[in-house]
């Protein structure tokens, strides 16, 4: 099941239909609470336990806790940073028949503790004596959990919202994942994050932001037919740079034909014939002197991928504007990009809705300026940035975003930092473009490329550099492959 992720106005929402359908709130907190717990136990032996509860349901959920982890052997203590302010909380307070007292700015020596302060819905900074708690919880070795998110941070935005924010080892939300747990700087102190069932009535149909996660897309992955022929599995055409700047190029063909674009064909200038020549097998080549050249290619398409080491100026805004005049989609990337810097509106009016733009957050300010900083967060970014386009975009970075005209959206969570590689993302525009060329559509195929290439990151880990991750994707494909329930009657599984 793909997994939605909620606004923390979507949550109260969905909170308000369960009180609706007749359940409680003191029962909703009883299972968060159980949920919390059993997290804890599952991962951590007995020990002692500091709880610090907050005055509105987070602290409730932080009550409960007490309650299970006291029945259960822990020795705990349970800190007030003020008195329950809640009809729920202060019914969970009572029933935990311990003592409680006062917040204390420097943690009390324990082996674990628990952040039950504040939930997702936080609205204001952290202060006085929590502010300090949270300066010194990033001091702990101890293990910290986070009931629902750690302290400080925007649920909607994972922006924190003062100066002071917790962090966790481990995060225990409810229901759904929101935001906050998605986008930096909150994902990263988050931890591990478990989405625990606490029987609210499923939002589907609600939702309008998903992990990227295979759910979304595998239906529509193009494995080829047995009796395929190569022209079938798509043809893909990558733009070269010039002599001297040809290597994004060829990263970007490769990959493209790794993962299954039937035709790959780089389009080299003439003059950077010899170089690419050189360095190309499988990887076929085909020199361009004009923009007419470029648009008969084009024709002969399925997707044309343009940007890496392209080269800015007039020359790469010309050979866009021939490329998207013809019926291939394109991946618009890197240098592409940036040679519209001085007039972005001309790049969205050649563009298509299956074209795909792959900015980097500098590539994203050169074409949308003052659209991140103005947001939000940069989902809502995205989205607008999609919209303005006319296109699918691409925000990468560690949480990467991927966005459609019509508003919908989607956001990674399976990146890691050993991405962070020059040429990783002329890899992921030549993923990008060889399953477009293979007849997924832009949107899906974006987020399918994105998957794909952070778990050929993980794969691989320390040491990555982008030239490993064409490698790596065919123990990737195979694993899709397999999750694919008539994968035997395909006759791809025994390679006959
Ligand atoms: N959704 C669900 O289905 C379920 C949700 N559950 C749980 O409920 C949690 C949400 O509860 P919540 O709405 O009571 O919010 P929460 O963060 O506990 O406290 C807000 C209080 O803090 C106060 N306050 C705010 N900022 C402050 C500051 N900087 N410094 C000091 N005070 C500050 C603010 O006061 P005010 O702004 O009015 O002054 C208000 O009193 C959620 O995270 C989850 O754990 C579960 O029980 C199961 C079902
Ligand atoms: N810290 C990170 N965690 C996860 N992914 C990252 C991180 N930093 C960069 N990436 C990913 O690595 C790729 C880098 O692409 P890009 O910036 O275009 O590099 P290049 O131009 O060198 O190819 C993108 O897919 C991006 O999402
Ligand atoms: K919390």
């Amino acid at each position: 099941m793909s997994r939605e992720i909620l606004t923390v106005a979507e949550m109260t929402q969905a909170d308000r239909q369960a009180v609706e359908q007749g359940l409680s709130i003191d029962l909703l907190m009883d299972r968060a609470g159980f949920a919390v717990a059993e997290a804890v136990m599952k991962r951590f032996p007995p020990g002692r336990a500091v709880i610090w509860c907050g005055p509105g349901n987070n602290g409730g959920d932080g009550y409960v806790v007490a309650r299970c982890l006291h029945d259960k052997g822990w020795s705990v203590r349970v800190e007030a940073a003020a008195a329950p302010a809640t009809e729920a909380a202060k019914r969970a307070a009572a029933l935990w028949k311990g003592e409680t007292v006062p917040l204390s700015p420097s943690p009390f020596p324990a082996d674990l503790y628990v952040d039950a302060l504040f939930g997702a819905g936080l609205s204001r900074g952290l202060e006085g004596d929590v502010a300090k708690l949270a300066c010194a919880c990033a001091q702990l070795n101890e293990p910290v959990v986070a009931i629902d998110l750690p302290s400080g941070f925007n649920g909607d935005t994972g922006r924190r919202l003062g100066e002071a924010v917790f962090c966790a080892d481990l995060t225990v939300t409810f229901h759904r994942l929101k935001v906050g747990h998605c986008l930096y700087e909150g994902r990263a102190a988050c931890g591990e994050v478990v989405v625990a069932d606490i029987g609210l009535p499923a939002s589907e149909g609600t939702a309008s932001l998903f992990e990227n996660t295979p759910d979304l897309w595998e239906r529509h992955f193009p494995w080829p037919a047995l009796n395929v022929h190569k022209y079938q599995r798509g043809r893909l055409k990558v733009v070269s740079g010039d002599a001297g700047k040809t290597g994004a190029a060829r990263l970007a063909a490769r990959a493209g034909l790794r993962i299954g674009a039937g035709v790959v064909t780089l389009l080299s200038p003439s003059g950077a014939l010899a170089e690419n020549a050189a360095h190309l097998e499988a990887v076929m080549l085909a020199p361009f002197e004009s923009d007419a050249d470029l648009r008969a290619a084009g024709e002969a398409a399925d997707a044309v991928v343009i940007g890496p080491s392209a080269g800015v100026g007039e020359t790469t805004v010309r050979n866009l504007f021939a490329l998207a005049g013809t019926g291939s989609a394109l991946v618009v990337d890197a240098d592409a990009l940036t040679s519209f810097r001085q007039d972005p509106e001309a790049l969205f009016s050649a563009l298509d809705r299956d074209d795909v733009l792959t900015p980097h957050p500098g590539e994203f300010e050169r074409i949308f300026p003052g659209l991140l900083a103005r947001s939000a967060e940069r989902i809502s970014a995205t989205r607008e940035a999609a919209r303005l386009a006319g296109a699918v975009v691409l925000l990468k970075g560690p949480d990467t975003v991927i966005a459609a005209p019509d508003g919908r959206a989607v956001v990674s969570l399976n990146g890691s930092p050993w991405l962070a590689t020059a040429g990783s993302g002329d890899i992921l525009a030549g993923f990008i473009g060889g399953l477009i060329a293979q007849g997924m559509t832009s949107f899906e195929a974006a987020c399918a490329g994105v998957w794909i290439h952070a778990e050929c990151g993980r794969a691989h880990g320390p040491g990555l550099i982008a030239e490993d991750l064409p490698n790596l994707a065919p123990a990737v494909l195979a694993g899709l492959l397999a999750r694919r329930p008539s994968v035997k009657r395909s006759g791809l599984a025994s390679g006959r």
